[in-house]
């Protein structure tokens, strides 16, 4: 018999950090805790330390812990020097100020279909080997300056063991696999691409861990697990098999599936990024997620709960009216200038419920294309699940199966990523070629008759905003 343990799950997100407690063998939660991190798409690591503590503290503490795992945002650039201190903030996943080192690499390898062999994506601004084009164009010293080059969950991990030595540094397949210079399929860092971005040698990368390497410990003796990027840890929560569909809601609005094949999509619209099992995860991801709905509610001057209210109460098709949520330019379609629009307007149309139903359709619409190019990889779709703050909508739940055209399922709502990290960790501590198997919570599934007309409306105006690219 097992001794009982528990484990830890970190999830460092865009907006905050959320840490979540779990019965290692049975996945019961047992005590979370959560803190805000700055808004901003560049940000002081040390701040994702701080909100650390805090979201540790609010959680009760972590010295009965037995195994951690950091997930995280993906993508977002950390540069340290020889000493292992921070150079500069970290450009965030959403920092579009690299769209145009991005176009300038994408040219300087020969095109998207030279990046999609070479590494299974065709950078965009998200993508940290355009930040890295971007440090060495505008700031020359601190690429010079950089000694290491690291992920939001790999510093974190590596803070969280308390080391000095820079070897330490870990990270793990499925965060290397969004960075644009690691090849998912064989499972080695492309160096050469980021000297091409960088235009100087390779500065030292995090050693890649397996998915169950212990990659250090904590000051009170748990094991570290290796951590994933935030997408591939809500993919191990879920449990998620093939014909799954993920589409996760936060900041970011994501589309993907677990696959054991590689994608290769030189149109740029499915990153080829790796899951945490040793599996592939196609990935479709926008800027524009929950945040639409936030705008639209403070727009209207109302809370979450009365804007699906609102939206329900409207047709479908909001009499018209269609809302084009690239409120912070877009990366897939790849608008980094794009601006969000409202089309259609009418003295019939011009109703806070309108305007609320066409936030929502146009948040699925842009979600249903992604679903479109996963499928297009030859992924099957066999169900929708979706998770993230935004699913919390009921608006979003009722109207997503019209607007995919596809039954959702919604686990009941909770912090998945972190729940994948402890997962994670759990497999750490346990061993065997598996994850621990947790009981899967409540599943509750909508389904609709689906609303074609809707996406065919979106389709006809989505491009009328500005933008460049494909
Ligand atoms: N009931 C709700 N309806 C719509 N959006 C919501 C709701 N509850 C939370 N959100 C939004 O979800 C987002 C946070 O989701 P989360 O998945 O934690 O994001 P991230 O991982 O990017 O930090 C916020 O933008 C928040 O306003
Ligand atoms: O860039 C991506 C995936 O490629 C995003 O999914 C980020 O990983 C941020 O996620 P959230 O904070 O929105 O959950």
């Amino acid at each position: 018999m097992t001794e009982t343990s528990v484990v830890a799950g970190v999830d460092s997100s865009t907006q905050s950090c959320k840490v979540m407690v779990c019965d290692a063998d049975t996945g019961a939660v047992v005590r979370e805790g959560r803190a805000t991190h700055p808004d901003g798409t560049e940000v002081d690591p040390l701040a994702w330390s701080t909100a650390l503590d805090e979201a540790i503290a609010a959680a009760g503490g972590l010295e009965d812990v037995a195994a951690v795992s950091v997930g995280a945002q993906q993508h977002g650039m950390v540069c340290l020097d020889s000493s292992g201190q921070v150079i500069r903030d970290a450009l965030l996943w959403n920092d579009n100020r690299s769209a145009v080192s991005a176009a300038d690499l994408v040219r300087d390898l020969g095109g998207p279909e030279a990046w999609a062999d070479a590494v299974g994506i065709v950078p965009v601004a998200s993508i940290t080997i355009a930040k890295a084009r971007w440090l060495a164009d505008h700031e020359p010293d601190n690429a010079a300056r950089t000694a290491v080059l690291c992920l939001p969950h790999d510093w974190l991990t590596w803070r969280i063991a308390g080391s000095s030595d820079l070897g330490a540094l870990a990270t793990d397949r499925s965060d290397a696999s969004g960075t644009g210079y690691f090849d998912a399929t064989t499972g080695d860092y492309r160096r050469d691409l980021l000297e091409l971005a960088l235009r100087r040698s390779s500065p030292a990368l995090p050693s890649i861990a397996g998915p169950v390497d212990s990659v250090g410990e904590t000051s009170w003796g748990a094991l570290l697990g290796p951590g994933a990027g935030d997408n591939a840890a809500a993919a191990l929560a879920l449990g998620s098999r093939e014909g799954d569909v993920i589409v996760s809601i936060g900041t970011s609005g994501v589309v993907c599936a677990v696959s054991a094949t590689a994608p290769r999509d030189p149109d740029g619209y499915v990153a080829g990024f790796a899951d945490a099992t040793g599996r592939h995860l196609p990935l479709v991801c926008t800027l524009n997620g929950a945040r639409v709905l936030d705008a639209t509610a403070a727009m209207l001057g109302v809370e979450h709960a009365l804007l699906a209210r609102l939206a329900l109460s409207s047709p479908a098709g909001s009499g018209g009216l269609v809302l084009v949520p690239y409120l912070e330019g877009e990366r897939t379609p790849n608008r980094p200038d794009a601006t969000g629009a409202i089309h259609g307007l009418r003295l019939t149309n011009s109703t806070p419920a309108h305007l609320a139903r066409a936030a929502v359709e146009g948040l699925l619409c842009s979600l249903a294309e992604g679903i479109d190019h996963i499928i297009g990889q030859g992924t099957p779709v066999r169900r929708v699940l979706m998770v993230g703050g935004g699913a919390r909508s009921q608006a979003l739940c009722e109207l997503a199966p019209a607007i995919f055209g596809l039954p959702v399922d919604v686990p009941e709502p909770g912090e998945y990523v972190a729940r994948g990290a402890a997962r994670q960790a759990a497999w750490v501590l346990r061993g065997g070629d598996e994850p621990p198997k947790w009981a899967e919570g409540e599943i509750r599934r909508y389904e609709a008759d689906p609303t074609p007309y809707v996406r065919q409306r979106y389709a006809e105006v989505r491009d009328l905003t500005d933008g460049v690219g494909p």
